[in-house]
């Protein structure tokens, strides 16, 4: 028997690591590109062997031309890997906001929609420790503080579906070497390269330099970096959900005087999740909006109400803030 070619067993390690504890069906997001080909016939190796029942649901934004014709060759190609159910999930991506968020809201829905209906209790995603690394090198040039440069969560639930990232510890080489040692012939987005998104100028332009000048490490280190601020900020929410609790009246108004108290890392979170639960927008939520209310806190001289995403006034009558 032919050697196991070794990108080939680190995709199917890291996927038996992920699927452990699953039961039923889950299913792989392909869009044909290498990181998620490389998963899906990982997945549809390990699963089976695991007790699992495993499919694959493409998506066909039709943003592009042959859009729908890939999203038929990623489907038959599944179906011939032995995943079952195989589903191409049409969507039509919204005109508002950037292209791109508009797209992933509505793959991501779809992805989600599709799992709740065949009765899948996981999706797969085929991220990759190169993807996090840029992840975090965009929030880090963002402002975006610790919660940003966690990068993307391993696992993430939404309406019950659990949405899992099993390649964030493989390089996106070794996905197109796992590929290429399966004889899988993977697409290339053409976005992935145009220099018109930011992320493709870091994949591109920034990465290389960063590797050539400071050593090949920097990937792996970037994306432990997330990793171990992920931790960190997932134990800071967690006190933070407990100050909330502590603080928040039966009517829903803050108590300035237990807030008072509390580190501004914890504070600033507390102030962050309850306006998320009076109605804020969390996109829209900026560290500006939070920095004013905060001041209604810590700087208090009699300022007029904040307004917060929504069109939500925020006011501070006494200790209450509303
Ligand atoms: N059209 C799609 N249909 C289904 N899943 C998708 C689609 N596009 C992206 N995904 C999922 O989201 C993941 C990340 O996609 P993204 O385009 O951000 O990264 P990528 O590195 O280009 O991934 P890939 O090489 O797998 O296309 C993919 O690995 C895949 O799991």
């Amino acid at each position: 028997m032919a050697a196991l070619a070794p990108p080939v067993a680190a995709v199917r390690t890291a996927v038996r690591h992920a699927l452990r504890g699953l039961d039923g069906t889950v299913l792989v997001a392909c869009s044909g590109g290498a990181d998620s080909l490389a998963l899906a016939a990982a997945v549809a190796f390990v699963a089976p062997r695991a007790g699992l029942v495993a499919g694959l649901v493409t998506v066909d934004h039709g943003l592009q031309a042959g859009s729908a014709e890939r999203a038929t060759a990623v489907a038959s190609w599944a179906v011939s890997a032995g995943l079952t159910p195989v589903e191409v999930a049409t969507v039509v991506v919204s005109g508002e906001g950037s292209p791109e968020a508009a797209a992933r809201d509505a793959r991501y829905e779809a992805l989600v929609a599709a799992a709740t209906r065949l009765g899948a209790s996981a999706v797969l995603l085929g991220h990759t420790r190169d993807d996090q690394a840029e992840t975090v090198l965009l929030a880090l040039a963002r402002g975006s503080g610790p919660r940003g440069m966690a990068g993307m969560p391993r696992r993430r639930d939404v309406d019950g579906v659990a949405l899992l990232r099993p390649l964030l510890d493989v390089s996106r080489e070794e996905t197109r070497k796992a590929c290429a040692a399966l004889g899988l012939s993977p697409w290339d987005d053409p976005h992935n390269a145009d220099p018109a998104y930011a992320r493709a100028r870091v994949r591109s332009t920034v990465l290389p330099v960063l590797t050539e000048a400071l050593g090949a490490g920097v990937v792996d280190n970037l994306a432990r970096t997330a990793h171990l601020l992920a931790t960190d900020a997932a134990a800071l929410d967690e006190i933070a959900t407990a100050a909330l609790e502590g603080a928040r009246r039966p009517d829903g108004a803050l108590d300035v005087t237990a807030l008072e108290r509390l580190p501004d890392a914890v504070r600033t979170r507390v102030l962050h999740a309850w306006a998320r639960e009076r109605g804020a927008r969390p996109a829209a939520l900026s560290h500006r909006h939070v920095a004013a209310l905060d001041a209604l806190v810590t700087a208090w001289r009699g300022q007029g109400p904040v307004h917060l995403p929504g069109g939500l006034p925020v006011a501070r009558r006494g200790t209450l803030l509303r």
